[in-house]
């Protein structure tokens, strides 16, 4: 293999499945915003482009129950004024987990795209992979959640670990990684690193300090639990002393990154104050130990924010030098009224005070 190969940077996108991916109720066209801003700036063509396939059911059902992949795929026609019957809810859909007439399609297609990344770094086509319209961490074996309908994040982890033997999962979504952290909790070949928000009340309610891992698992998770307002430099700062404690001691074969944009600056989610620039700091601080590199989106309500922040962090894989400003497209109007490439913090107050940082360092640094 040339070393171009390994360089090569795989890219995840269909027109088809972009298309779909605008058809789940809460995301409306925020696929289609990312991918054609990193197709502005001319990203698209300096990577390989696979087209992704659906996974299939039993792909699928490496991870969750057949009973839960059945009853998602009977709901295949819902239509909005059907009934939500009460096997749907004791399944997580319908509510958190809206229900729409191509629900499965939508399901299997992201799915598909992560074991798709996957398959590009397993069959050494590429070093670093990339599904930003993947990272749905929440899913549960036989449990929709938080949006995600399937937890493709487990699934390209388990494709992942045919090849690789140890795998650091990282989790940098506002909210906590609480499906893939479940799925690897009892084993020490995948170490999964959660930081989040954790507050009473907030989503999912768990990622504490506390949980570490069970059994042969134990001391194989590690959670960052955060407060409001957190800016770049703190967060940035804690992600280096935690990122690297944990390449030393677990030293992986592969990493698979998850890089929800919900804890931007103006998200609807209105917690963390961060910019595009501490998830890119985080993503070098990544590259930089040379691994094969799964790179997912996740959560980000602010759409144009997100499709900004996942341009600037394939920017930053392809060593690429982009315009502050942002070029001409058919989204462009989108982006006004300053059409700014980068965001600005805002004022709100970081409730991560010191020795709360200074707290969670101990604990999780010794
Ligand atoms: C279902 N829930 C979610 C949704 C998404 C996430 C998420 O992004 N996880 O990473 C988590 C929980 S929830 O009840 O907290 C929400 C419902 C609607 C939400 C929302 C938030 C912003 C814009 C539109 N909708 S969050
Ligand atoms: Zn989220």
């Amino acid at each position: 293999m040339s070393t171009s190969d390994e360089k090569q940077v795989g890219y995840v996108y269909s027109e088809e499945y972009v298309d779909l991916c605008c058809k789940m109720p809460r995301l409306e066209d925020r696929a289609r915003l990312v991918h054609h801003l990193i197709q502005a700036y001319n990203l698209v063509d300096k990577m390989k482009v696979a087209r992704p396939k659906p996974a299939s059911i039993e792909e699928i059902c490496a991870f969750h129950s057949s009973d839960f992949v059945n009853t998602l795929q009977a709901c295949h026609n819902f239509d909005m004024e059907d009934e939500i019957t009460s096997e749907m809810t004791e399944y997580g859909l319908g509510y958190d987990c809206p229900l729409f007439p191509d629900v499965f399609s939508y399901a299997s297609f992201v799915t598909g795209g992560t074991i798709t990344a996957a398959r590009l770094l397993t069959s050494r086509c590429c070093s670093i992979a990339i599904n930003w319209f993947g990272g749905w961490h929440h899913a549960k074996r036989d449990m929709a959640s938080g949006f995600c309908y399937c937890n493709d994040v487990v699934l390209g982890v388990l494709h992942l670990k045919t090849v690789f033997d140890k795998i650091l999962y990282i989790d940098l979504d506002l909210h906590h990684g609480d499906g893939v952290e479940d799925a690897f909790l009892m084993t020490d070949k995948v170490f999964t690193l959660s930081f989040h928000k954790y507050a009473p009340g907030f989503f999912p309610g768990t990622g504490s300090i506390s949980t570490i891992g069970k059994g042969k698992g134990q001391y194989y998770t590690l959670n960052i639990p955060l407060k409001d307002g957190i800016t770049d430099q703190k967060y940035t700062d804690l992600f280096h002393e935690v990122f690297t404690n944990v390449m030393q001691a677990f030293q992986p074969n592969a990493v698979v990154c998850q890089f929800g944009a919900d804890g931007l600056v103006e998200d609807p989610m209105r917690s963390f104050n961060l910019t595009s620039l501490s998830l890119g700091k985080c993503l070098s601080d990544i590259l930089s130990y040379n691994l094969p590199t799964l790179c997912l989106g996740g959560g980000g309500y602010n759409f144009t924010n997100t499709a900004k922040c996942w341009c600037y962090l394939t920017s930053i894989i392809l060593e690429q030098k982009l315009d502050t400003q942002i070029p001409e497209h058919q989204f462009f109007d989108r982006y006004g009224p300053d059409f700014e490439l980068f965001l600005s913090p805002s004022n709100r107050s970081d409730t991560n005070e010191s020795s709360y940082v200074k707290e969670i360092r101990e604990k999780t640094l010794g």
